[in-house]
C-alpha cells in the first residue's frame, strides 16, 4: 500500500513533468472496432493526464456514442453517462468536466482509461479510489485501453486480487499489447 502511494507521487511527478508537445494517435486497431458502432468511454484529462480526444473524436467522426464517468464521491462508484456534444459539460469532484447527473447512462463497449502508470503486462495503477477497478467489475466484456505518456511505464506492477488487466495501452510512441 505505501509502495502504491510513493508510486503514484512519482507517477504524477514524471507526467507533470510531460512539457514537450506530444498527441497519442488512434491505430488501427481502435479505428477498426468502430465500424461495430461501440460505445466509447472517454474522460477529459485533468492536469498533465494523457488525452484521448483523438480517439473520442475518431469514435465520434464514426457514429459511435461517446459516454464520460460522472463522479459524485471518491467513496462512491461512478456511472457511464452519454456525452451530449450539443450540452455542456459540468464541473465536478477533482476537477473534473463531466455531463450532467441527468444524462443518460449507457453501457460502454470500449473504456478508455486514465493512468497513472502501467507495465507491459497490462498491469495498472490508477488514482486509487478504485473508480476503474469497480467500473471494469460491473463492464467485463469491455474493451479495456490505457491511455497513458510512455514515461509512466514502470518494470513491474504487482497487482492486487481486484485488478484487472487492461488489453492495450496506447501511448505517445507505442501500442502495446500485452
Ligand atoms: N480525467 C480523469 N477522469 C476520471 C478519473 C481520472 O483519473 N482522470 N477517474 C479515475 O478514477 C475517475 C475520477 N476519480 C478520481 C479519483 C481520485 C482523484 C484524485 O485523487 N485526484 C488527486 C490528484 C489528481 C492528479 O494529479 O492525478 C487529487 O485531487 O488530489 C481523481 C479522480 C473518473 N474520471
Ligand atoms: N470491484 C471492486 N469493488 C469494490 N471495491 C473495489 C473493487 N476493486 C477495487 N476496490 C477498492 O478500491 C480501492 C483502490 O484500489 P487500488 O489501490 O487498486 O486503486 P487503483 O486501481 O490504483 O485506482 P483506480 O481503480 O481508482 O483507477 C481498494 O481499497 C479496493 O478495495
Amino acid at each position: 500500500m505505501t509502495d502504491k502511494i510513493a508510486l503514484r507521487a512519482r507517477m504524477r511527478a514524471a507526467r507533470d513533468g510531460m512539457t514537450r508537445n506530444a498527441a497519442i494517435w488512434p491505430t488501427d486497431a481502435f479505428l477498426s472496432a468502430l465500424v461495430r458502432q461501440p460505445v466509447v468511454a472517454s474522460y477529459i484529462p485533468i492536469g498533465s493526464e494523457a488525452d484521448p480526444g483523438y480517439f473520442a473524436a475518431a469514435a465520434r467522426d464514426a457514429g459511435c456514442t461517446i459516454v464520460l464517468p460522472h463522479v459524485t464521491t471518491k467513496a462512491a462508484p461512478f456511472r457511464f453517462l452519454a456525452w451530449d456534444a450539443a450540452e455542456p459539460l459540468v464541473a465536478g469532484p477533482f476537477g473534473l468536466q463531466q455531463p450532467p447527473a441527468g444524462a443518460v447512462e449507457v453501457r460502454p463497449d470500449i473504456i478508455l482509461t486514465p493512468l497513472l502508470g502501467f507495465d507491459r503486462a497490462g498491469n495498472r495503477l490508477g488514482q486509487g479510489a478504485g473508480h476503474y477497478d469497480r467500473a471494469f467489475a460491473a463492464h467485463p466484456d469491455a474493451w479495456r485501453i490505457g491511455i497513458a505518456w510512455a514515461v509512466q511505464q514502470v518494470a513491474t506492477l504487482v497487482p492486487d486480487p481486484w485488478d484487472v488487466a487492461l488489453h492495450a495501452i496506447a501511448t505517445e510512441s507505442d501500442w502495446i499489447v500485452p
